[in-house]
């Protein structure tokens, strides 16, 4: 391939720069995506479970290398919308999509560009200018599936599809996750435009612990409960810890013992917070309440659950701070 498709490449390898950050592949459905992100991730990735990590990111994949740390992130698929709940969908796809570093568009070789990619393009074009723009890499996936010149004229459409909206693609790699072509290549190329940044899964592991994500999300759900609509996408839960409260049980009498619960509410504003808590506090202990009903049975244990709401401004908007909520 040409190399002036790939303008501005800088992985910073032996430059003793570390990257890390968020991407997150798009496309049509059938497009390749899952099998790609397989490639890339290969079996450099320890996932320790596939759960997803919250309702609104699910990590696909871990690209970890020395001098970089790549996290793939799922999105529903980007579709036309037909009805107003697409439309929400797509509207709740484009949040993600906002929250990431880099966006590969996976478009596959054996098929024309059509409707659909186009419909994608103009949602990508939005993303791709304004307060935080975020590049769009073109992958055409499936490249072992046709010949080098309708390969180079496929690569020339998806082109097209980047100035019929006005935009330029960042990069547009060719590859083949079948046969494993050019998969290092657009590994490279998705790290060269993450920030300048240190590991943000120490050691590329996902700690999962199945019970913390848990008593988080009956928080989450209790915090919700009838402010839904105040409270859209703006709240993040973390469990701090998880402790036995010394020699609270006695085994002996068949008496459990006592577990606190330390959580974080985390909101954008004041506002928020103020919602969280309501008047004098009255709808923090009713959330409580309902939360730790739900999490002395989701423990077995007897609960005390200590609730603190935090603002952290714009935390959805940075992925590092997601990453320390826990995202
Ligand atoms: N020949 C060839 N086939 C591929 C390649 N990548 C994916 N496929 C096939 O294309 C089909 C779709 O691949 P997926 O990875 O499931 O596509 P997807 O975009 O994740 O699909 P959705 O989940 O529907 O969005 C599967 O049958 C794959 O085996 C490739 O590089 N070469």
């Amino acid at each position: 391939m040409s190399d002036d498709l790939h303008p501005g490449r800088a992985t910073g390898v032996g430059q003793g720069l570390h990257r890390s950050g968020f991407a997150c592949l798009v496309g049509r459905p059938n497009a390749g995506k899952s099998t790609l992100t397989n490639a890339l991730v290969g079996q450099k990735v320890a996932i320790t479970s596939g759960r997803p990590q919250t309702t609104r990111h699910t990590i696909r994949g871990i690209v970890h290398r020395p001098d970089a740390q790549l996290i793939l992130v799922d999105t529903p698929g980007l579709h036309r919308p037909r009805t107003l709940l697409g439309e929400r969908l797509n509207e709740l796809v484009r949040d993600t999509l906002s929250e990431v570093d880099i966006i590969a568009f996976c478009l596959p070789a054996d098929q024309k560009v059509g409707p659909g990619d186009r419909y994608i393009a103009a949602q990508l074009a939005q993303l791709m200018s304004g307060r935080r723009a975020v590049p769009v890499v073109a992958v055409v996936t499936k490249a072992d599936l046709v010949e080098r010149g309708a390969l180079l004229e496929h690569l020339l459409s998806v082109q097209e599809l980047a100035h019929a909206v006005d935009r330029e693609w960042a990069d547009i790699v060719p590859v083949s996750a079948q046969d494993g072509y050019q998969v290092d290549e657009l590994q490279d190329v998705l790290v060269s435009h993450l920030p300048e940044g240190p590991e943000l899964y120490p050691g590329g592991e996902l700690t999962d612990e199945p019970e913390a994500v848990m008593v988080a999300e009956l928080v989450r759900e209790a915090a919700l409960e009838g402010v839904r609509d105040e409270l859209p996408h703006s709240l993040a839960v973390v469990v701090e810890e998880i402790v036995e409260r010394e020699g609270s049980g006695d085994p002996a009498k068949g008496r459990p013992p006592l577990l606190d619960v330390r959580v974080n509410l985390f909101v954008e504003r004041e506002s928020q917070k103020a919602i969280v808590i309501g008047r004098g506090g009255s709808r923090l202990r009713a959330v409580g309440s309902e939360a730790r009903r739900g999490i002395e049975a989701l423990l077995g244990s007897r609960v005390y659950l200590d609730l603190h709401v935090k603002v952290a401004k714009d935390w959805q908007r940075d992925p590092k701070q997601l990453r320390r909520l826990g995202f």
